[in-house]
C-alpha cells in the first residue's frame, strides 16, 4: 500500500494547487545486488525546504536510496533527479549544492579532524583558497569538535566521526543536506546538537532528507516521512497529514457531552464520550459534518481537533511482517 498526498486531492471543488517544486525525486528506482533486491519501485519526492524523515528497518533501502541520489550507486533501473540533475550523470553540477553525510566518509585515519576537513574543503568547488581555514573553523565550531580538532581521526569515537562527516556536510551554505543515521554513535547531547543543527538548516530554506530508524527522532525534527520496508516506499507525505490518516476520530471538547452523543447518534455518526467532550468517528462522516451536526444540535463546541496516531503505531502497522513481527527492534524503542 502506498499512502500519498498530493496536493490536488480534493480537485473538481477548487483548482488544484500547483505541485510543490522538488529537491529531488525518483521514479521507478530499483537497486539489485545479484539476487537481492535492496530497492524497488521506489517513487520518492523530497519537496524543496521540507525536512524529510526517511524510515525503515534494518535492510529496508534507505541507505541504497540515497547513495542512489548521490550518484555514488548506479540504479538497477529507474529514474533519480537531484536538485534538478539526473543522476549520476549530473554529479558535478548538482553535489556542490548538497552536504552529504553518509556511511563511511573518507577520511584519513593519521590526519587531524581539522586536517581531513581542510582536505576536503579544498576540493569544495564553492569555496576559494582564501575562505577555507574560516569555513574548517566555523564547521568545526557548529558540530562541536573545535576542542578534538588537532587529535588523530583515528583516535575519534564514532560520535566524533560523526561529527566530523556533519562538519563536511556543513562547509559551505547547501541547497540540500542529506544525512544517513547521523545521530548513530553519538550521546543524547549529541543527539540534541544534530536536531537543533536540522532546525536551523530548516529555517534557513535548506532541504534536510535524514534517514533514520529512531521514530522520536523523526516525529521531532521533520515536516515530512517516507516509510521504507523491505525495498518500497510503503507511505510518504507530510508528517502531520500521515500521523492524522492513521486515525479516522475526530476529538470534540464541550461541556454538552450528552447532549453531543444524543445529536451524533441522530445524525448517524457513530461517537462515544471522552472526559471533556466526544469522540465522533470519522469514517462515515467528515469533519465539517460532525460539527455541523453539532452546532445545529445546539452543542456548545469548545473545540475540535482531529485524533493522531504516534508515529510509532503507524510504523508498526506500515512494517509488520507477516509473522506478526515488527520492524523496530527492542533496542530501537527503548532508545526512540
Ligand atoms: N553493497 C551491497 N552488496 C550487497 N547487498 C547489499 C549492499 N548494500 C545493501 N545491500 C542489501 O540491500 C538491502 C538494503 O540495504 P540498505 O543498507 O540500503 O538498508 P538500510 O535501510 O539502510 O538498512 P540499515 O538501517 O541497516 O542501514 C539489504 O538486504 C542489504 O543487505
Amino acid at each position: 500500500m502506498t499512502t500519498s498526498f498530493d496536493t490536488d486531492q480534493g480537485a473538481g471543488v477548487t483548482a488544484p494547487a500547483p505541485a510543490p517544486a522538488l529537491a529531488a525525486r525518483t521514479r521507478g528506482l530499483r537497486k539489485l545486488y545479484r539476487s537481492t533486491v535492496a530497492v524497488d519501485q521506489v517513487d520518492l519526492d523530497v519537496p524543496e525546504g521540507a525536512v524529510l524523515g526517511m524510515l525503515g528497518p534494518n535492510g529496508s533501502g534507505k541507505t541504497t536510496t540515497i547513495r542512489m541520489l548521490l550518484g555514488l550507486v548506479r540504479p538497477t533501473e529507474g529514474e533519480v533527479e537531484l536538485l534538478g540533475r539526473p543522476m549520476p550523470e549530473g554529479a558535478q553540477r548538482a553535489l556542490p549544492d548538497v552536504g552529504a553525510l553518509v556511511e563511511g566518509p573518507g577520511f584519513h585515519p593519521f590526519l587531524s579532524g581539522r586536517e581531513n576537513l581542510r582536505r576536503l574543503a579544498s576540493a569544495e568547488p564553492h569555496l576559494s583558497s582564501s575562505d577555507i581555514p574560516t569555513a574548517v573553523e566555523a564547521a568545526l565550531e557548529r558540530v562541536g569538535l573545535t576542542g578534538a580538532a588537532n587529535r588523530r581521526y583515528r583516535a575519534y569515537s564514532l560520535g566524533m566521526k560523526q561529527r566530523l562527516g556533519l562538519a563536511g556536510a556543513l562547509l559551505v551554505p547547501r541547497r540540500m543536506v542529506v544525512l544517513d543515521e547521523p545521530t548513530n554513535g553519538l550521546d543524547p547531547a549529541g543527539t540534541r546538537e544534530i536536531r537543533k543543527i536540522i532546525a536551523e538548516l530548516h529555517a534557513d530554506g535548506v532541504t534536510v532528507l535524514v534517514s533514520s530508524h529512531l521514530l522520536a527522532e523523526v516525529e521531532a525534527t521533520c515536516t515530512h516521512v517516507a516509510v521504507l520496508h523491505d525495498g518500497t516506499v510503503v507511505a510518504q507525505g507530510e508528517l502531520d497529514e500521515l500521523l492524522e490518516s492513521g486515525s479516522p476520530g475526530l476529538l470534540v471538547s464541550t461541556p454538552d457531552g450528552d447532549k453531543a452523543l444524543e445529536a451524533l447518534q441522530a445524525g448517524r455518526i457513530p461517537a462515544k464520550l471522552i472526559p471533556d467532550g466526544v469522540r465522533a468517528d470519522l469514517t462515515t462522516a467528515t469533519a465539517p459534518q460532525v460539527v455541523e451536526t453539532l452546532v445545529r444540535g445546539g452543542v456548545a463546541v469548545h473545540e475540535v481537533r482531529r485524533e493522531r496516531t504516534g508515529l510509532e503505531d503507524l510504523f508498526a502497522r506500515l512494517t509488520q511482517h507477516e509473522d506478526g513481527g515488527e520492524g523496530l527492534s527492542e533496542v530501537d524503542e527503548v532508545t526512540a
